[in-house]
């Protein structure tokens, strides 16, 4: 490495929440783990289970559970607490008698490779004693599973159904410092289920939680129904554990002057890693699929250019879209000799061992959601990391090695700049989702509701007007029966679950159900940069004058009598991974469609029917082009707001008087992405109330 690019971090150990950085190493130095690092590969999985941090509070850990309602861990990354403490827990006797110790996550991912792992650890069959359940998925007995991972959106909806939570005897929240929308009403229901059920007991861990305010949050209670029935009473103050040390260093190195452009600087780390640096994979993060699929055929270039180092590297995208079997590709061992680079999203910032990884290349940005309740435009937008993802990313190195950061960024700016914590999600985004939720919870009073971090009552208000002209909600705000509760059944957001609910009716399932799944991932389509004008061609063979979402239709038809080839998709400038993922999507949307007795049914070519089903759902996202408008301005009937067609859209430049959109993205201006032509009739059909106190549209125009 060079030493004009990269400076090392200052010397000293890392400690909880060292807010000056300067990290070097996290934890004390261990050179005993570090020497035995070459012998960790062999060792026996419990000799491996024994040399982790947090065995040696193994009794204190039990002991704070058994005594206080709530426990708090803060521990390195890497310490053991979500591959361990379970199974502490479950060896104390916490899943004896039927109960069951969950433990969540924020993603899907973690979940599914904790739990392979702690099956592995106990060697026993995953989905037996220990099991795992994500959206649409459930790999659990029972019958027999103690030990259960699932996605905190997962124990929500479990909630729906069992209020109290009552087969579950621990329930520990993991990750929590992530303050997903999840996590922060789960926390929130949690708590008001502790009240009714003070035998239960919660454990909150995570490596860079800000541990007193989360103690002050369970701490404060409104209201306390006291458990008389109970002989052994917890204590209500939460208990908080430090859990010091880790098994192995990870250096830091900081980059000497900012970079400019990240994408480049991220494919020059790496294969200066590459030339430089002893065998170990490399796990890089970027912010999304567009930056990593430029940072591959970047570093692809740039590595074949160098004939002596593109025999070495194995390249791999990360990222939530991609199909499952992509996904795995990436835990698949690296064959002698090579050298595995992981280019990642922030999937892989939490909980995730990825074997060889031994450098990890920090971009310092992250994706995140920002939405604007009073303009009601949600955007999604790259944002500079906090200082707790930052020792995440670095976490991931030196899980079973010693092991390097690079971070693209200046010591100087971890220390004085970076801010120590993200904002949580629920205050940046847009709340039609959690709002149902809760309504179907039964929680009324959201408002009034007990959040670690009140939302912005302006967003709250959105929501609810939103799911009231959706027919969800009633004059008294609460689920309308079918649809409201329906609705909520379905775990996507609730515009989509509506457009799937009205299909029912019009007899267009079938085809809506694939534009639901196209809508969920980001394109269809490859990468524009370079190949824009082949790509356009491309478009031009499906395109469809309805719009967007038929031109999807005419897309995955041509892939099915392609017989899903790649091939064909490389021809049409279609990406094959996403087309895959749409496939699987759909095939779940296909079962839950069912759950609810919708059985699949094709309109046969009837795209009125299905014009109709998507507005149903997507009404509230109507604009109209302005009069007179010469360079394609819309102005949308919710907020008045100056929006454009997207050049991605097949509608780009045909300028339709009235249109309906999926999503804003927002870069020069606000761009309408998935854009559908409609009779504007049709929206005063869907939803009278919403367009008498919004602008009603024209009569009907041809
Ligand atoms: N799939 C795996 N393969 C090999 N080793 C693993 C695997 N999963 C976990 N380990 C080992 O167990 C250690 C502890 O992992 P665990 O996920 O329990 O830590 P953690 O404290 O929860 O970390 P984090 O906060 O980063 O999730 C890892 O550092 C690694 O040494």
């Amino acid at each position: 490495m060079s030493q004009q690019f990269w400076k090392p971090g200052s010397e000293k150990p890392r400690i909880l929440e060292d807010e000056e950085g300067g990290v070097v190493f996290f934890g004390p130095s261990l050179s005993s783990a570090s020497s035995s690092s070459s012998r960790f590969g062999y060792a026996s999985i419990g000799s491996q289970r024994q040399r982790l941090p947090v065995y040696k509070y193994r009794t204190a850990i039990l002991y704070l559970v058994e005594t206080h309602a709530t426990t708090i861990i803060v521990g390195e990354t890497g310490s053991g607490k979500t591959t361990q403490i379970p199974q502490y827990l479950k060896e104390a006797g916490w899943a004896d008698g039927g109960r069951v110790i969950a433990c969540t996550q924020p993603r899907r991912l973690a979940v599914q490779t904790v739990a392979s792992r702690v099956a592995e650890e106990m060697d026993v069959k995953l989905g037996e004693e220990v099991g795992y359940a994500i959206r649409f998925e459930d790999v659990t007995n029972p019958a027999a599973t103690m030990i259960k991972f699932l996605t905190d959106g997962v124990l929500l909806r479990e909630i729906m159904n069992d209020p109290l939570l009552t087969k579950y005897s621990v329930i520990m929240v993991d990750e929590a410092h992530e303050r997903s929308i999840s996590t922060d009403i789960l926390l929130g229901l949690l708590k008001k289920i502790q009240r009714r059920r003070p035998e239960l007991r919660l454990i909150i861990s995570s490596a860079t939680i800000e541990a007193k305010s989360m103690s002050d949050f369970f701490q404060t209670s409104k209201k306390h129904r006291g458990p008389e029935d109970h002989e052994f009473v917890p204590k209500k103050v939460p208990a908080i554990l430090s859990v010091e040390g880790r098994g192995f260093n990870v250096h830091i190195h900081y980059v000497v002057e900012p970079v400019s452009d990240y994408v480049q600087a991220t494919v020059s780390t790496v294969l200066s890693i590459h030339e430089q640096e002893p065998a170990g994979d490399i796990l890089v993060f970027l912010t999304g699929q567009d930056d990593i699929d430029a940072a591959i055929r970047l570093l692809t270039e740039e590595a074949h250019a160098s004939r002596k180092i593109s025999s070495g590297l194995i390249v791999l995208p990360l990222y939530s879209s991609l199909p499952r079997a992509d996904q795995d590709l990436v835990f698949s061992p690296t064959p002698r000799g090579k050298r595995k680079v992981v280019i990642s999203t922030n999937i892989a910032e939490t909980s995730l061992t990825l074997e060889g990884v031994v450098y990890v290349v920090d971009s310092g940005f992250s994706k995140q959601q920002f939405y604007n309740p009073i303009s009601d435009i949600e955007n999604l937008v790259v944002v500079p990391i906090s200082k707790a993802s930052a020792r995440q990313r670095a976490g991931r190195a030196g899980r079973v090695r010693p092991g390097k950061c690079y971070r693209l960024y200046t010591e100087e700016y971890f220390v004085n700049e970076m801010s120590s914590v993200g904002i949580p999600e629920m205050q940046r985004s847009k709340l039609v989702s959690c709002v149902i939720q809760l309504k179907a919870l039964g929680i009324d009073n959201i408002l009034g509701f007990d959040w670690p971090a009140s939302p912005p009552p302006e967003a709250m208000i959105r929501a609810l007007e939103v799911l009231y002209s959706l027919g969800v909600l009633d004059d008294d705000a609460k689920l309308t029966s079918p649809v409201g509760f329906q609705a909520a059944e379905i775990p996507l957001d609730p515009m989509i679950s509506k457009m799937i609910l009205s299909s029912n009716q019009l007899g267009c399932s079938d085809e809506i159900i694939t534009i639901a799944a196209v809508l969920s991932i980001q394109s269809i389509w490859v990468s524009g940069r370079g190949v824009q004008k082949e790509l356009d061609e491309a478009k031009l063979r499906f395109a469809a004058a309805e719009g967007d979402h038929v031109t999807f239709l005419n897309v995955y038809k041509g892939f099915l009598q392609s017989g899903k080839s790649s091939q064909w998709c490389h021809k049409n400038y279609m990406n094959y991974q996403a087309m895959k993922k749409v496939i699987e999507i759909r095939e779940q949307l296909r079962r839950t469609a069912l759950r609810l007795g919708i059985v699949l049914k094709s309109c046969e070519g009837d795209m009125l029917a299905v014009r109709k089903a998507v507005t149903a759902g997507f009404f509230a996202n109507a604009s109209r082009l302005e009069a007179f408008s010469h360079n394609g301005m819309y102005k949308t009937v919710r907020g008045s707001q100056e929006v454009y067609i997207h050049p991605s859209s097949v509608l780009f430049r045909v300028n339709p008087k009235w249109v309906i959109y999926h999503s804003l993205v927002s870069t020069d201006r606000q761009y309408m992405r998935n854009v559908m032509t409609v009779d504007p009739s049709w929206l005063t059909e869907a939803a009278p109330h919403f367009f008498q106190r919004h602008r009603r549209p024209d009569p009907i125009v041809h």
